[in-house]
């Protein structure tokens, strides 16, 4: 007679490693004993001391996030390959392990969202608060009408000395953060006028209105876009900056760090 393992036991077949998410120390401890299983522990921090270990910058609640995120940083610190079928084995419900996904690592799905948080100045929480805002500010336009948007992020002291101000700074004495609700409102208010928004390392609305004077030279950008993400790539050279475009013409929000996109993502898909 049948049983459960030889209908789930495929999910386990020749598979290259395991991804342990976020596991308890005795979980983690009963892999030892599996022959040939790279095991990989996967979470915002190593709690269980584990040989081979990728950090996730959030703890994402979204388990397809999760297991994507932690997909990337495996390929980018090189402990997977590409087409390798690794088994996932992840919280959803509660505390204990209690979901088993198995993916095959796809290198060229890789978006640049692991480069962007994980090495960046600015902190993880703050980086996703703004990309989820401008994602937000894509999908709904600012009264029905499309809206553009340039968010700098990180490096604040240095990118106010590559700027000036284009009108009065509506944050000048204030001590507000992205992620709260009311500054959402405020900064989606604020992008139907021109300019960047600059925002610390910590997430402080620093300034609204800002021009941005990076020098331009030899920065690419895609064809069809103009001034503000050419600028918007071009601060991120000539600081530690990383920015977030919504393009007002293609509706697409991109990502720039160090002089280059990362990450190109279209509002509607999220
Ligand atoms: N150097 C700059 N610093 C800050 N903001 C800028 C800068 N240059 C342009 N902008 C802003 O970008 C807006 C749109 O400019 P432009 O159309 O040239 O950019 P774009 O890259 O084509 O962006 P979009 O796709 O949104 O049209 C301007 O109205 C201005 O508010
Ligand atoms: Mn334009």
């Amino acid at each position: 007679m049948a049983g459960l393992d030889d209908v789930f036991g495929d999910l386990f077949s020749s598979v290259d490693a395991v991804l342990l998410f976020s596991p308890s120390g005795s979980y983690y401890e009963r892999f030892a004993d599996v022959e040939d299983l790279d095991v990989i522990v996967v979470g915002t921090e190593d709690t269980v001391g584990a040989e081979t270990f990728v950090e996730l910058p959030l703890a994402f609640d979204d388990v397809k996030e999760r297991i994507r995120f932690g997909l990337e940083g495996a390929l980018e610190q090189d402990v997977i390959d590409d087409g390798d079928d690794l088994v996932c084995a992840t919280s959803m419900f509660g505390d204990g392990t209690d979901t088993i996904s198995r993916v095959r690592a796809d290198a060229e799905s890789h978006t640049g969202i692991y480069d962007l948080f994980v090495k960046s100045r600015a902190e993880p929480e703050v980086i996703k608060a703004v990309l989820e805002l401008a994602i937000e500010l894509g999908k709904k336009g600012q009264k029905g009408k499309p809206v553009g948007a340039l968010f700098v992020v990180g490096d604040a002291g240095k990118v106010m000395n590559k700027s000036r101000p284009l009108s009065y700074n509506p944050f000048e004495k204030s001590h507000v953060h992205v992620g709260d609700p009311i500054v959402n409102v405020m900064l989606k208010e604020f992008s139907r006028l021109d300019g960047a928004f600059i925002i610390s390392d910590a997430g402080k609305i620093v300034s609204a209105y800002r021009y941005l004077e990076p020098s331009a030279e030899g920065v690419d950008i895609p064809k069809g876009l103009g001034a503000r993400h050419m600028a918007g790539g071009a601060i991120t050279r000539d600081t530690n900056a990383i920015t977030i475009v919504l393009s007002e013409s293609d509706g697409l929000v991109r990502a720039f760090k160090a002089g280059e996109i990362i990450l190109e993502v279209d509002p509607e898909a999220y």
